[in-house]
């Protein structure tokens, strides 16, 4: 087959916009795609078209996204179209990482930096050197990692704390002061620094200070990143936006790709603003594509998803989806006395689907928290279905190693890539960004839960509703959403339907 003829071969399943995305090869590409639009079939697919044509150098083609699970999907999806190993897909981190081992050499003679694993001890340190107290306890530990995370990807130096706290009415966590907080950042570094270890948001950091101020490995840098494709490109912080800059320099062969309504990490320092200002930041653009075609979720789903954003004040930056599949069963509300009698509910749904015929592996429990899991575990367990349980950390399986030594390859090869025959997914929404099942039980879709916490009107309203929405678009047939009025039979408040499910 000819290079042009594969090229062709390449775009046959693909739709005209998601082939016009595909086909834009040079210069500044948006593509903003709905929740199933097809957004890693039509980046791989573009990526692929570019190689097969030998328009781009593969080696010098580099594809990031977020999650190492994304990352792995995308290599795969690469590797089926028949692109050649040279092209990289990985996170933002590994791929600064690999470009920071190789400068290092290059710029001192001083030890590569371990990246720690578990950064609690030093910042226990740091917090008892400026407060003088005893450990954080647990929870403040998470606390304060997290505020030093966030400020560090908000590029939001030690120095400028204080008065970021003050402009933005920022508290800062562990009941310290904002001046504290700073120090407690400062002896942070002091502490990693000493210990020659650096946290993941330093790869990124230290990999921008290369670029910034190290002209000779900048320019090797920059020149493996020929072609650059960003994904989920709606999650992009100041920092990873910083670092794409500097890959970029004078070179405007990038694609990002990314939803607006599926932003749901800014609570840590993540922001669409950088998809919505690209026609902007990168004017002109060679092509300006929308993906707003459902190939995944039945009309009925689709439409309880579009309502679900049809009241956000922000709607004008959501795209409005349409399905292209036939139709399916309509979405099934349900009202439960309290969580039990929730979880039992849905166990006996599930059950009925799997007697029709249903795969359990293809059915989801989607929770708004982690505390929220437990409940519907027991139910499965006391049901004898075998289920997972996916947390931001990975899969902790209630099937034990002699089970899974019973399952055949093709089982046990999808169940460890999370798509097995034999396990009900129970996941949190965050954690289940990019995957799809068949089946879908979204519970607790109450006031309180969803949205959690009940936020007045404004930017965290806004996220929960993101969170709601990419809960919904993860389900292909079936949707059943539901919420008990108590949390038991003891009582407690009554609890009222989310309002994101009204009207
Ligand atoms: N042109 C098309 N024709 C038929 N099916 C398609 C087409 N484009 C995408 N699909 C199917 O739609 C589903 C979603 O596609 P894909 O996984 O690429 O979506 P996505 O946009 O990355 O999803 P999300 O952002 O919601 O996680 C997949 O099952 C895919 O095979």
């Amino acid at each position: 087959m000819s290079n042009q003829e594969q090229a062709e071969k390449i775009l046959e399943g693909l739709d005209p916009s998601q082939r016009r995305a595909a086909t834009a090869l040079e210069g500044p590409v948006r593509i903003i795609a709905g929740a199933g639009a097809g957004k890693t079939r039509t980046i791989t697919s573009r990526i692929a078209y570019a190689c097969a044509q030998e328009a781009w150098d593969p080696s010098r083609t580099l594809a990031v996204t977020f999650s190492v699970k994304a990352a792995g999907e995308l290599r795969s999806r690469l590797s089926a179209l028949g692109v050649p190993q040279a092209v990289k897909a990985a996170t933002f981190h590994s791929a600064a990482l690999h470009q920071l081992r190789r400068a290092w050499p290059e710029i001192t003679d001083g030890y590569f930096p371990q990246v720690a694993e578990d950064l609690r001890p030093y910042m226990s340190r740091a917090f008892q050197q400026v407060t003088a107290q005893e450990d954080p306890d647990p929870v403040q530990l998470r606390d304060l990692l997290e505020e030093v995370g966030w400020a560090k990807v908000s590029l939001i130096a030690p120095d400028d704390y204080t008065r970021v706290c003050a402009a933005s009415h920022r508290t800062p966590p562990a009941g310290l002061e904002p001046d504290q907080m700073s120090d407690v950042m400062e002896a942070f570094e002091r502490e990693k620094s000493y210990h020659a270890a650096m946290d993941f948001n330093d790869i990124l950091l230290m990999t921008c200070h290369v670029l910034e101020d190290f002209e000779e490995a900048a320019a090797i840098i920059r020149r493996s990143v020929g072609w650059l494709t960003v994904d989920e490109y709606q999650d992009v912080s100041p920092l990873q936006h910083r670092l794409l800059d500097l890959w970029l320099g004078e070179n405007r062969s990038v694609c990002v790709v990314g939803d607006p309504a599926q932003t749901i990490y800014s609570f840590a320092g993540a922001s669409s603003y950088y998809l919505l200002d690209f026609d902007h930041e990168f004017s002109p653009i060679a092509a300006d594509v929308e993906l707003g075609t459902d190939y995944r979720s039945t009309p009925q789903v689709v439409a309880c998803a579009n309502h679900i954003l049809a009241t956000s004040p922000e709607r004008s930056d959501y795209l409005r989806l349409s399905s292209q599949r036939e139709r399916g069963p309509k979405v099934n509300m349900m009202k439960y006395e309290d969580d039990e009698t929730e979880a039992a509910g849905v166990v006996r749904r599930i059950q009925y689907l799997i007697s029709r015929g249903a795969q359990a592996g293809q059915c989801a429990v989607l929770t708004r928290i982690n505390a929220q899991q437990s409940v519907i575990c027991q139910a499965l367990k006391q049901a004898g279905i075998h289920y997972r349980v996916r947390t931001d950390s990975g899969w902790q399986r209630s099937i034990t190693a002699a089970q899974l030594a019973q399952l055949d390859d093709a089982e046990l090869l999808e169940t460890l890539r999370g798509q097995g025959p034999g396990l009900v997914t129970v996941s949190t929404i965050h954690a289940s960004k990019g995957l799809e099942f068949d089946h879908v039980f979204l519970v607790g879709c109450s006031e309180g839960l969803m949205p959690f916490g009940s936020p007045a009107a404004g930017p965290l309203l806004e996220e929960e509703r993101r969170l709601m929405y990419v809960a919904v678009t993860r389900a292909a047939d079936s949707l059943h959403i539901s919420f008990a009025e108590r949390k038991n039979q003891a009582g407690g408040p009554r609890r009222s339907p989310s309002r994101f499910l009204q009207g």
